[in-house]
C-alpha cells in the first residue's frame, strides 16, 4: 500500500476529496457498531415529528468520512489523528452524498505535524466545517 505523503512532500493549500452516498444501512450498521441508537437516527417515526422532518446522519459518521479521507488520501496511510475540532452545520439526510475536503494550513517539518481545514459538504451545504492535526511520521 501507498505510503501518502510525507511532512517533506507536502504543500500548504494542497487538498484532497472523497465522496460517500449515505445510505439506511449505513446509519444502521453505525448505530450497531457504535451503540448509539438516538431515534433522531433509527426511527422514522420519531423523526418525522422532529425538526429535520425524517432521520438524519450521526454526526459522527461524517466524521468517520474526515478520518477516512485523512488516512486514505492526505496526509495518507500511516497518518495519526492528533486532533479534530467540528461544527455540526446542516443535517445529512439518507440518500445524501456527503463531499469531504481537506485542505493543509500548516506543516511543522520538524515535529512532522500537518493542520488540515476539514469541510463535508452536501450538494453547495457544508454540512461539517473544522480542522485537525494530523502527525505523519
Ligand atoms: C448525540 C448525537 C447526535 C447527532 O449526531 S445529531 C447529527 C449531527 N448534528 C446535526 O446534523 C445538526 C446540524 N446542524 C443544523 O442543522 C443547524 O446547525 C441547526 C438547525 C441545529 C441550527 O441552525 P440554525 O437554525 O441556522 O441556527 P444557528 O443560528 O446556526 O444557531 C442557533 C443557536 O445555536 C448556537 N450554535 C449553533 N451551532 C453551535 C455550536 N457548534 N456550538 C455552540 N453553539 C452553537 C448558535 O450560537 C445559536 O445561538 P444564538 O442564537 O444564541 O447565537
Amino acid at each position: 500500500m501507498s505510503e501518502g505523503f510525507s511532512v517533506e512532500e507536502m504543500k500548504v493549500g494542497q487538498s484532497a476529496s472523497m465522496s460517500k452516498t449515505v445510505t439506511e444501512a449505513d446509519i444502521i450498521l453505525f448505530a450497531g457498531i457504535t451503540g448509539d441508537f438516538n431515534p433522531a437516527h433509527i426511527d422514522e417515526e420519531y423523526a418525522k415529528q422532529s425538526m429535520f422532518k425524517g432521520r438524519i446522519a450521526h454526526g459522527m459518521l461524517s466524521a468517520g468520512f474526515i478520518s477516512a479521507t485523512l488516512a486514505m488520501k492526505l496526509p495518507g496511510p500511516g497518518s495519526i489523528y492528533l486532533g479534530q475540532n467540528m461544527k455540526f452545520k446542516a443535517p445529512v439526510k439518507i440518500g445524501d452524498t456527503v463531499k469531504t475536503t481537506v485542505t493543509i494550513t500548516d506543516i511543522n517539518i520538524d515535529k512532522k505535524i500537518v493542520k488540515l481545514d476539514t469541510v463535508c459538504m452536501v450538494g453547495e451545504t457544508k454540512v461539517v466545517i473544522g480542522d485537525c492535526a494530523m502527525m505523519k511520521p
